[in-house]
């Protein structure tokens, strides 16, 4: 049972993710994210990366395999609030009318009760959560009012706010500038230090080298994995980017979103 303390590892074994148009989106992906790293998932458009995520995530349900989060099925690891998400910018309808605090704030509800009353520590939470991503001055603005790298940095921030061991993000650093790159990378590497799992899908190659402890290769199928150095080869990266997608492989599996 995961402790407090405990660094957490995620372990995907001989997933397969098939959406209902019949779409084949993950075929046998095994792989393990190592607890207590920074781990890149790395692939081209339409891979897999934020499929494999969402199944994480308990949002999808896979059609083959299994997912253990700290040894836990996906869906005890979720009640436990072990996983926090920093989705893709374009999943999220930024013309709902809420604040930025009310965004942090949604990072504590697996909290409450059903009446959703923040108590002290859960707005505590929300302000130091804030503050560390440097986003205090702006907790009273709409979300669709910000830019960009100001939207990633208050996801970030629900995504702290939740205390989950492990954090997953979906293309952290797109649309954001170099200097809000920095920022976000220096405060994962603080989060690694205070023991989180981290798993963060890039297309910015030359940034994975920089901080990324290990490495997942991922089109359609893990392709390879390891520490960064190990398998960020030329190699790796032209079997990832150039190989044919697995089109094909039999469309018999079938994958529901869960409802939410
Ligand atoms: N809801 C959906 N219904 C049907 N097909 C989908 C759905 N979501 C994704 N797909 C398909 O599944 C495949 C994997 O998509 P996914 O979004 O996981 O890729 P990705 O690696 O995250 O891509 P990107 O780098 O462009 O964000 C793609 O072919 C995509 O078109």
């Amino acid at each position: 049972m995961p402790t407090a303390t405990q660094t957490l590892n995620i372990s995907v074994n001989n997933l397969s993710v098939t959406y209902s148009n019949a779409k084949l989106a993950l075929y046998n992906a095994s792989c393990t994210v190592e607890p207590g790293t920074i781990t890149a998932l790395v692939g081209p458009n339409g891979s897999g990366k934020s499929t494999l995520f969402k199944s994480i995530m308990g949002f999808l349900k896979p059609t083959q395999g299994q997912i253990h989060v700290g040894g836990l099925t996906v869906q005890k690891a979720q009640k436990k609030q072990l996983m926090a998400y920093v989705p893709q910018s374009d999943e999220v309808d930024w013309n709902f009318p809420v604040s930025v605090y009310d965004v942090v704030m949604m990072g504590r509800y697996g909290y409450m009760n059903l009446l959703r009353i923040p108590g002290s520590k859960d707005r505590r939470l929300v302000m130091e959560s804030l503050e560390r991503v440097g986003m205090i001055d702006f907790r009273h603005h709409q979300i669709g009012e910000l830019s960009g790298g100001q939207k990633k940095r208050a996801f970030l921030a629900r995504a702290l706010a939740q205390e989950g061991k492990v954090i997953l993000l979906d293309e952290p650093f797109t649309g954001v500038d170099v200097k809000t790159e920095k920022r976000i990378i220096d405060l994962l590497i603080q989060l690694r230090e205070e023991g989180h799992t981290i798993l963060v899908s890039t297309h910015d190659l030359a940034s994975v080298l920089t901080f990324c402890d290990r490495t997942i290769l991922l089109n359609q199928t893990i392709l390879a994995s390891g520490t960064t150095e190990e398998t960020f080869t030329e190699e790796n990266l032209s079997m990832t980017f150039d190989g044919l997608p697995i089109s094909s492989l039999p469309q018999m599996y079938h994958t529901s979103e869960v409802d939410r």
